[in-house]
């Protein structure tokens, strides 16, 4: 089962330059999360923060029970065992053929016999759909592959935290829907915490059970998915709703004269919120919550046209039919 990371006051500057003043949230054990924010906003710096890669200026990143920029090397060793990472290229090692590249963590951290990795390496090719390609190069292989085969090896140790560095960049429309189905049935299969940074916005409104922004030195907003996106917030509605309007210019923010030259922002009315991906088996992830609960719970109306997929389906009313098809997991 996942664990959760909760991060507290957490500072983090280069020389002059402060990413982030002080953020503060808490990333639910076996849930999607996905984290966004316009370019140099510190996401991939985020990620480095939480495996230790580097220490912030202050605050704490609590996971289990370690508070990591507090740990001694060994004790980070151990908890990094915990993370299963996929760097943005995958980062595969070149010259070595898919089948090595997946079986190294497993080399490098187990004791584990040449017949016992052999078993592991081929049942995370098969759920990533890379069964066959165990002798190519990563050279000889599309960026799509690459993006599973760095997944692949990210799951050989059986994370509780998986952290991906937008899977999805350079990938076609295609490839990045096959993918995102991809993490939703591993996050239904393994319960473990899923922490995906993306710029995909289409991503980003039907993958994640929870959305979070960075702009401005800091986390704006993370909650759950129908928080988010229901938001009137200028900067969450801006950037979720991929609009030129709001307070996020091209050098990640305007200054006044900008604002001022837009007028008074229009209060714009998000998009309509669409289904969240399920898993290909129709199963309800433990995550997973009805549709428009959390709207209801808080007297939100959803946006015109909420909740219907491409068929038609209505999944505000025909929820229930589908718990009743007995999709809940047991
Ligand atoms: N090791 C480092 N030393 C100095 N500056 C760094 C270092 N790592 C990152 N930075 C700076 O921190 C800022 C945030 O970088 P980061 O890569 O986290 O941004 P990002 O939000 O992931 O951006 P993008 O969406 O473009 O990938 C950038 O200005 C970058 O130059």
């Amino acid at each position: 089962m996942g664990i959760e990371i909760r991060v507290e006051g957490l500072k983090k500057s280069f020389g002059r330059q402060v990413i982030w003043e002080d953020v503060s949230f808490t990333i639910p054990a076996g849930e999607i999360s996905a984290l966004l924010g316009p370019s140099g906003t510190g996401k991939s710096v985020f990620l480095k923060n939480l495996v230790g890669l580097l220490r912030p200026d202050r605050g704490h990143v609590y996971v289990g029970d370690g508070d990591v920029p507090r740990l001694r090397e060994n004790q980070l060793y151990e908890l990094r065992r915990k993370f299963g990472v996929l760097f943005q290229d995958g980062a595969l090692f070149g010259s070595m053929n898919i089948y090595d590249n997946i079986a190294f963590p497993l080399r490098e951290h187990t004791s584990k016999g040449e017949s016992e990795i052999r078993r592991i390496v081929l049942e995370k090719m098969e759920m990533v759909g890379l069964s066959g390609a165990e002798e190519k190069l990563p050279g000889e292989i599309s960026g799509g592959m690459k993006k599973r085969a760095g997944l692949a090896r990210a799951l050989v140790l059986n994370p509780e935290i998986i952290l991906a560095d937008e899977p999805d960049s350079g990938l076609d429309p295609v490839r990045t829907a096959y993918l995102n189905q991809l993490f939703v049935d591993l996050n239904a299969d393994l319960g473990a915490t899923f922490l995906i940074v993306t710029h995909d916005i289409g991503t980003a409104r039907v993958l994640p059970d929870n959305l979070g922004l960075l702009f401005r030195r800091g986390l704006v907003m993370f909650g759950p998915r129908e928080m988010i996106l229901s938001s009137t917030h200028p900067a969450v509605n801006q950037f979720f709703n991929a609009r030129r309007q709001g307070p996020i210019g091209m050098a990640e923010e305007k200054d006044q004269a900008q604002l001022d030259d837009e007028g008074e922002a229009p209060q714009t009315m998000p998009a309509p919120i669409q289904p969240q991906l399920m898993p290909s088996d129709g199963r309800v992830r433990p995550a997973m919550r009805r549709p428009g609960e959390w709207l209801a719970q808080h007297n939100i109306k959803p946006p015109p046209g909420s909740f219907i997929d491409d068929e038609g389906r209505d999944w505000l009313k025909d929820w229930d039919d589908l718990i009743d098809n007995g999709h809940r997991p047991r």
